[in-house]
């Protein structure tokens, strides 16, 4: 496993921030942080070196190979005590803001095939400067050497390569769109989402562990996705601006964004309609790392999916360090008897990938 730290950070703050026993080196223009090698010797002997090596999936994830994920076991060393606890993180509507191009303030914005994303790094960099506010999960993770931190951070600061696998399936099998209610799943940037909702879905909405991904990025990202094409046309008659800034407003209304734990989301969403419509299509990339979920998620599909409605999940064969991965998941799910899954792809390249279909087995 090799034992990298993905946040491109100031010099200045990684200074403050390198812990002691941590070498700091330089890869490209990115300043990546891996740990002291007797560490690094440690994570060898817990995952076989092969399947971590770095794979490409792309020009956009060609800077994400590796995926660092602590146990809780071992992230919970570096927590305050009342945060070691498995806490549920209450579920909270994001509304977007009236002035929409407020959310894409300060933002800058980085090509990623056919979609436009904020740029990661600059949003992380962003994030350290404002030091103890909000959830502070920038700084949390750095000091955990982790993409993940069980129940305080989920991974939403990263755009994983199996969100391109899906992406990439959504062209090749002409999945439909239009006219659905699609939900993105520990939607991260959002990009299943917003995808959806380009080809025409009815209603998108997106769920996250971090209030702070719903903020930092996924709101900005629909903004961008939704405003930012033929900016370059931009018209000067106000009333032809008017005409297209509140279309702009009237498509963004399909997007509703949540964030908390998976069974405080489900309620909240449950709640916030007298009728509420299950969802057509639950898309989920990258969600299945941690058996501990697995009964929340099973739940949440359970809850949320509609009966004749699909769920297209995206991961790894396997997560080391974790524990979780598809072959023990597609065990939990056969065991409830509830979902039908089928496996639509298998990505052998690199780290083996699949991407899944859940359906009910009993529709009626
Ligand atoms: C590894 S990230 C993947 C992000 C994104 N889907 C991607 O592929 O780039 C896992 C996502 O699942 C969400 N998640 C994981 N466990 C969760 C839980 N127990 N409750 C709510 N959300 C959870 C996190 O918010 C996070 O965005």
């Amino acid at each position: 496993m090799t034992f990298q730290f993905n946040f491109a950070i100031e010099e200045h703050l990684e200074n403050e921030l390198t812990p002691p026993g941590v070498a700091a080196v330089t890869v490209g223009s990115s300043k990546k942080l891996s740990v002291s090698k007797s560490q690094k010797e440690k994570q060898k002997d817990l995952a076989p070196a092969p399947t971590w090596e770095p794979k490409s999936v792309g020009n956009a994830a060609s800077c994400q190979h590796t995926d660092n994920l602590c146990s809780a076991t071992d992230s919970s060393r570096l927590l305050e005590p009342h945060e070691k606890q498995c806490c549920l993180r209450v579920a909270k509507e994001h509304v977007m803001p009236t002035d929409v191009k407020k959310v894409l303030e300060n933002k800058v914005i980085d090509a990623v095939p056919g979609l436009q994303n904020v740029s990661l790094s600059v949003v992380k960099t962003a994030l350290l400067k404002e030091s103890c506010s909000g959830e502070n999960i920038v700084s949390k993770s750095f000091s955990c050497h982790s993409d993940l931190i069980t129940g305080v951070y989920e991974g939403g600061l990263k755009i994983w390569e199996c969100t391109y696998d899906l992406l990439a399936y959504f062209t090749k099998a002409k999945v439909k769109f239009a006219g659905k209610k699609v939900l993105d799943l520990g939607c991260g940037s959002g990009l299943l989402g917003i995808t959806a909702f380009k080809r025409g879905a009815k209603e998108v909405h997106f769920q996250d562990y971090n209030g702070m991904v719903i903020d930092e990025v996924t709101l900005p990202n629909v903004v961008a996705n939704c405003t930012l094409e033929g900016e370059e046309n931009d018209v000067k008659e106000p009333d032809v601006k008017r005409g297209r800034n509140s279309r702009v407003a009237e498509e963004l209304c399909k997007c509703r964004f949540f964030s908390g734990e998976w069974s405080e989301f489900c309620n909240l969403v449950l709640s916030s309609e007298e009728l509420f419509v299950k969802y057509d299509l639950i898309l989920t990339s990258e969600t299945i790392y941690n058996p501990d979920y697995y009964s929340t998620l099973h739940q949440t599909f359970l809850r949320l999916l509609g009966k004749n409605g699909r769920v297209l999940l995206a991961s790894k064969a396997h997560y080391f360090g974790v524990g979780g991965g598809v072959h023990l998941f597609q065990k939990f799910v056969e065991e409830r008897d509830v979902f039908e899954t089928r496996t639509l792809e298998i990505i052998d390249e690199g780290l083996k990938r699949f991407l899944i279909e859940l359906t009910f087995k009993f529709p009626n």
